[in-house]
């Protein structure tokens, strides 16, 4: 069958946009549609500049949308999650052919990827779940992409995808077909969720840099150097840290970004809002499936919440005047800088493995429950370029040895339990140690970094303190315990309990309220 000669894009903001014009790029004609015809026409402006505009068309119904191109239709969706996606859909739906694929490339809930698919069964339609990375540079310039889904249309689209994707440095393409169901769409999720443990700990990074008395360009100059070499080597989320660190204001002199002008990273105010606008998504799925799962996320979650305590600016205010000021961090006073800063580096690698340990755990869990089948060799593919957690030193070292081995499946998928993995926590652990307890002893705001402590401590532990837990939820609820010797080390999963002891008999209420006294009335 002949390839895709043109295609549509339903949804054109930053990244429907931008991906409307990289189909053009490669010579594909795009008919647009979206509710804003000023969006539409911004995207033909764009293409018209670049000299594609021939190619690209804005529509405003759906029957002449699906009119303007021949069967097997392919149908780009780049829309809000939700309902947004369900309406369109159905407004679709009667102009729609069999075997036409819709190649749903916005952030989905994997639950309602599937849903859709079922709902796509019967008339005949593909409907493919695809996360897109890198946000709208890369959707522009080639992002890294994760579709799953209908084998044959992920077969019959795959060849055009290859061709938009990022390429990695050996000039292959970030696409890859990661399973059926809704593992696309999962897949990006969780990439998501490890993005946040990555932008927390680094955040928190940049923080203590500041604390140490360094100026912003200062830090800039130290990402620069982390993302240069070393076990941050390569990491997306560092570089452009890097970058935005020298990001000045334009002024209206002739020189557009003169040092005098202020730099924009001064003038940003402590908030994130993403999760609290009633469009939330990825960021509280991906905690709410590590929940769900059973999957210890401690860094993913830790994250989550401080994006979350971050947003509400005012409450924080507030607060601040009732607890006198608060508990500002104070300047950080160390012997040799240069060698805390290198602990810092080793302490923002361990929070941002910790991540991808932690990610990997729920994709591994949720594939074993929902039999995705996903293909984590395409997983490791679509994460060495074009995405936010881009990471080469992670990808090259760590993942590729396991999720590239040869017998990769679900249920081998613990990173903790590798050895790479093991070698390097092991060397960050001390670096980390020293940063959480400089951080605690200064009143820092570091959040992933403390937790992934914990987390490594806990995961690795077998002398944890959870005894004394386990014995008074069985003294309060029966709810049994295991002896010492009692050992599970050979046991995949979690079990309960055999023994119950007796720590205290319930009573009649009489009795507990003492012989011979009255109970209440
Ligand atoms: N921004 C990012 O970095 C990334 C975003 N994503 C995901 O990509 C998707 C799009 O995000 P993004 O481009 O940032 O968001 P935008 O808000 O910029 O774009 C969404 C577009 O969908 C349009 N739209 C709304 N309702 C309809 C409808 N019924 N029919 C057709 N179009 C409609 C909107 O139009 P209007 O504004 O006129 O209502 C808007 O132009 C989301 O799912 C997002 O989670 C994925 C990766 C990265
Ligand atoms: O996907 C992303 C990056 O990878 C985008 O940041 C996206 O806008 C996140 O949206 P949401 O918080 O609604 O999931």
């Amino acid at each position: 069958m002949a390839g895709f000669t043109t295609i549509a894009m339903i949804g054109c903001g930053s990244m429907g946009g931008g991906m409307a014009l990289l189909f053009a790029e490669n010579a594909i004609s795009v008919s647009l549609f979206d509710p804003s015809e000023s969006t539409m026409d911004a995207v033909i402006a764009k293409a018209e500049k670049a000299g594609y505009h021939k190619r690209v068309h804005k529509f405003t119904d759906y029957k002449s949308l699906c009119n303007s191109f021949s069967t097997p239709r392919l149908l780009v969706f780049s829309l809000p999650h939700g309902t947004v996606g369900d309406n369109v859909l159905e407004g679709l739906m009667p102009h729609l052919s069999r075997n036409d694929i819709i190649l749903d490339c916005g952030n989905e809930h994997y639950a309602n990827t599937e849903r859709r698919q079922k709902r796509c069964e019967e008339p005949g339609v593909r409907y493919i779940g695809c996360g897109v990375s890198g946000g709208y540079q890369a959707a522009r310039a080639g992002p890294s992409m994760s579709p799953g889904g209908d084998e044959s249309a992920l077969k019959q689209i795959l060849p055009l995808l290859q061709k938009v994707a990022a390429k990695d440095k050996d000039g292959k393409s970030c696409v890859g077909i990661i399973g059926n169901g809704g593992a696309g769409h999962y897949v990006k999720m969780v990439h998501n969720g490890i993005e946040h443990g990555m932008m927390s700990a680094i955040c928190e990074a940049w923080g203590i840099m500041r604390q140490l008395g360094m100026g912003y360009e200062e830090i800039g100059e130290e990402f620069a150097k982390w993302n240069a070499s070393g076990e941050l080597k390569g990491t997306f989320l560092v570089s452009i840290g890097a970058d935005l660190s020298h990001k000045r204001k334009p002024g209206k002199e002739s020189s557009p970004e003169s040092s005098n002008h202020p730099l924009v990273i001064s003038e940003v105010l402590d908030k994130v809002v993403q999760d609290i606008t009633g469009e939330e998504g990825t960021g509280i799925w991906s905690n709410t499936e590590a929940i769900n799962l059973h999957a210890p996320a401690f860094t993913l979650n830790v994250a989550h919440a401080f994006r979350l305590a971050s947003a509400y600016r005012g409450d924080r205010e507030q607060a601040n005047k009732t607890f006198d000021g608060g508990f500002p961090p104070q300047k950080i006073q160390v012997r040799d800088r240069a060698a805390f800063v290198e602990d810092l580096r080793q302490a923002t690698y361990a929070a941002c493995l910790a991540s991808y340990i932690q990610g990997m755990n729920v994709v591994a869990a949720a594939d074993e429950e929902h039999g995705w089948d996903i293909d984590y060799a395409q997983v490791w593919q679509i994460w060495r370029a074009g995405c936010i957690i881009q990471a080469d030193y992670i990808s090259d070292e760590i993942l590729a040895p396991v999720l590239k081995a040869p017998s990769v499946n679900a249920s081998s998928i613990h990173l903790q339990h590798d050895a790479r993995t093991a070698r390097d926590i092991r060397n960050a652990y001390p670096s980390l140690r020293r940063v959480v307890a400089k951080a605690v002893e200064t009143d820092q705001v570091a959040p992933a970094l403390s937790v992934t402590l914990e987390y490594f401590k806990v995961i690795a532990g077998t002398d944890l303190p959870t005894v004394f837990y386990e014995a008074e939820l069985d003294y309060f609820g029966s709810h049994m315990y295991d002896k010492k010797g009692d050992s599970d080390a050979q046991v995949k999963k979690p079990v309960e309990g055999k023994h119950h002891f007796e720590w205290k008999p319930a009573v009649s209420q009489a009795e507990a309220c003492g012989k011979g006294k009255k109970l209440p009335s």
